[in-house]
């Protein structure tokens, strides 16, 4: 056979598949920003924080993901095995930058719409000159910082946003001072513990050189408390941890004007959240005392219209459930902090309320890990990262549907047990929305209803629907 007819009909070379992938998504998002009149993605100081807005055409997010999905494994396949690592000599060294820049306030003193050089910026945040231009250069390959004109520095959009959104410099801050300290410590806590089950025996305490497990650090003091707060209303600012999934992830408007239990809400943003977007709702949200005593500073600064429907009241979730006439009992980033059979303990204490009305659901909103493989690694990587957290502060890990499933049915009382009735990843979420219903043994599961409707996997919108019977998320 010809050699150029054996080209044409051989299959594409697995860098020239990937390649092609990443082309034909470029052009996607090329031309959507020129018919949006939007910018170009650039890596000029100017760029916006965010260029293809997360409410872009469901195709347009999917093309977004498919080329840094594609992206990612292209340079990986490329990447000789010698080269890794390397290659991970970079990954420790970006995080060690982004410490130094954090502790010694770099971007604070980097003048926003000019540039300085390094003698003026070094002296300003007294900070050795030749370590700052070592930290500053190696961050610049990350995607920080600029150099605009040689021995200058100049904020580019990435470093604009530590300086712009203090919620972005706090996570950072948290990020390099507490999780990266406890991702460290997970060998030595595993060689020193295994999976022991004391609360403090787990990486968070190794790297953080205290004998008292996350919960208890955080509640030391004000300061710590308030810093913990501070973290997790930082997190919820990056779009995949958004509360518009938890606005978007469940069809608020049905329980009209329904009362929603927040159970360790935390200091109300879920349930303002809600208020805002569903004006018929009454909300509860419930937490441990010092928590609920900030919680109640915040609702206060609320307008009056969201403050007076939303109350605040300390409530220990493993005793049982005090209010009786909640149509949801969200539990929203919870689960995850708790092994099995303390989980199980938390929603057995939400049984008699669930009892006390058959038409109220729990709600919980948590990372589902797919199967390994399922989705593209950048997406998975980002899920992993959620589950390895989880082992290094509280020896708990994120569930598959599987164990979830495993989980409701744990939680029975003599009567009946908990059944999953349906799983929605909003688009772009990290978590998924499971609801769950109380059902009493021998009674027909709505969940099964549900299956014979719709077997398996669906799309509502742009999310994933998964009924009980589905195990893909
Ligand atoms: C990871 S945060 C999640 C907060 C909130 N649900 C959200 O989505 O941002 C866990 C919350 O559980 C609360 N918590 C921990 N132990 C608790 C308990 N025994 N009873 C009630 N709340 C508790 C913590 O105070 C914290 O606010």
């Amino acid at each position: 056979m010809a050699p150029s007819i054996q080209r044409k009909i051989s299959p594409l070379s697995p860098l020239q598949q990937y390649a092609k992938d990443v082309s034909a998504a470029a052009d996607i998002l090329t031309a959507f920003c020129i018919e949006q009149g939007l910018p170009q993605p650039s890596f000029g100081a100017q760029a916006p924080s965010v260029t293809i807005p997360y409410s872009a055409p469901a195709e347009v997010q999917d093309a977004r993901q498919q080329l840094i999905s594609s992206a990612a494994d292209l340079q990986k396949l490329a990447t000789e095995p010698a080269e890794f690592l390397q290659n991970q000599a970079i990954h420790y060294q970006h995080l060690s930058c982004l410490r130094w820049l954090v502790e010694f306030e770099i971007f604070k003193h980097t003048p926003c719409g000019e540039s300085i050089s390094y003698e003026k910026l070094a002296n300003n945040a007294k900070v050795p000159e030749f370590q700052l231009r070592s930290v500053t250069r190696m961050a610049m390959t990350s995607n920080l910082l600029c150099e605009p004109t040689p021995g200058h520095v100049s904020h580019n959009a990435v470093s604009a946003l530590f300086v712009k959104d203090w919620k972005q410099l706090e996570w950072a801050n948290f990020m390099t001072t507490v999780s990266m300290p406890a991702a460290a410590g997970f060998a030595e806590a595993t060689r020193r513990w295994g999976a022991d089950d004391e609360q403090n025996h787990v990486a968070f305490c190794v790297g953080m050189k205290t004998e008292k497990w996350p919960f208890e650090y955080w509640a030391q003091s004000k300061e710590l408390s308030d810093r913990f707060a501070r973290y997790m209303t930082s997190v919820q600012s990056s779009h995949s941890t958004s509360l518009e999934h938890l606005v978007n992830g469940f069809d608020w408007a049905r329980l009209g004007a329904g009362v929603v239990v927040d159970v360790g809400g935390s200091t109300c943003s879920s349930t303002i959240a809600l208020a805002n977007a569903f004006p018929e709702l009454t909300l509860v949200t419930e937490d441990l005392p010092d928590t609920i005593a900030n919680a109640t500073k915040l609702l206060s600064a609320q307008p009056q219209s969201i403050s007076r429907r939303i109350s605040a009241q300390a409530y220990n979730f493993f005793t049982p459930q005090p209010i009786q006439d909640g149509d949801i009992y969200l539990f929203r980033m919870i689960m995850h902090d708790w092994k099995n059979a303390e989980c199980v303990a938390i929603l057995r204490n939400q049984l008699k309320s669930l009892k006390a009305k058959p038409s109220a659901r729990v709600l919980i909103m948590d990372t589902v890990l797919p199967p390994p493989g399922s989705i593209s690694s950048v997406e998975e990587a980002i899920l992993r990262v959620r589950d390895l957290a989880m082992i290094q502060s509280f020896n708990s890990t994120e569930r598959d549907l599987t164990e979830f499933e495993e989980l409701f049915r744990e939680s029975k009382d003599e009567d009946g047990s908990l059944v999953l009735q349906n799983v929605i990843r909003p688009a772009g979420s990290v978590m998924s929305v499971l609801e769950v219903a109380y059902e009493r043994f021998g009674e027909c599961s709505i969940a099964k209803e549900h299956a014979s409707e719709a077997d398996g996997l669906y799309v509502n919108g742009d999310s994933v629907v998964v009924n009980a019977s589905t195990k893909v998320v």
